[in-house]
């Protein structure tokens, strides 16, 4: 059993050519219930495969039977790894990745981006990212912890790191909060992913 599923985690990862690979990161955010929505829409979009990578507070929102593609967690990690010469997930899937996007950023994982920390399988990958590929990510918290001065600090020092925000919204929030804290729509995360879809060679359409 663990043998083949062993084998799918690395044939999972091989790279079809003239495909563009996109990794979606997902964190515990409310709006974690949107991947099935991000996931098919992004697999609509000529030539894109998809895979995700998901953190273990991010699995109380969505159902993976909804979810149409590979969803990596830390068990694979392990399960992949058990011997020197086994490949290392998350940089399997920072190899396989033309783009990662992270929708959405719980506050949790933005402040441990924002400080090196890489204590799950996705923020390994986002430790390991070459930053020469895009990395975009859709912020989604609370409007409190959205107001917190901290959340300014952290989000700029993301685009210092190059990488590009899709900013949050105001919205009245599953908890009855009205403000900013909502995540970006999911057709605009599509339509800056479908930007960089059309110029794979010429880097940042966002300069
Ligand atoms: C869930 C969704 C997409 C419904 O429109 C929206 O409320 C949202 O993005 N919320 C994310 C903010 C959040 O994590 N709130 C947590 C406590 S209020």
């Amino acid at each position: 059993q663990t043998e083949n599923h062993v084998s799918s985690l690395k044939t999972d990862l091989v790279k079809s050519c003239g495909t563009f690979c996109v990794l979606v990161g997902v964190t515990g955010s409310v709006a974690a219930l949107k991947l099935p929505l991000l996931v098919s829409q992004l697999l609509q979009l000529p030539g894109v495969d998809v895979r995700v990578v998901t953190t273990e507070h991010a699995k109380h929102f969505y159902n993976p039977a909804e979810v149409p593609v590979r969803i990596y967690s830390e068990k694979d990690e392990w399960e992949l790894w058990t011997q020197r010469s086994d490949p290392v997930l998350h940089i399997e899937l920072r190899r396989w990745a033309d783009l990662f996007v992270i929708a959405p950023l719980d506050a949790n994982t933005l402040g441990k981006i924002a400080n090196g920390i890489c204590d799950n399988l996705l923020t390994c990958v986002v430790r390991a990212w070459d930053i020469s590929r895009p990395f975009l990510f859709c912020p989604a918290m609370n409007t409190a912890m959205w107001q917190h001065p901290i959340t300014a600090q952290q989000v700029s020092r993301l685009k210092e790191f190059g990488y590009v925000e899709i900013p949050c919204i105001a919205k009245k929030l599953v908890c009855g909060d009205e403000g900013k804290g909502a995540m970006a729509e999911v057709s605009t995360i599509v339509s800056v992913v479908k930007e960089y879809l059309q110029k794979p060679d010429e880097g940042n359409p966002h300069p």
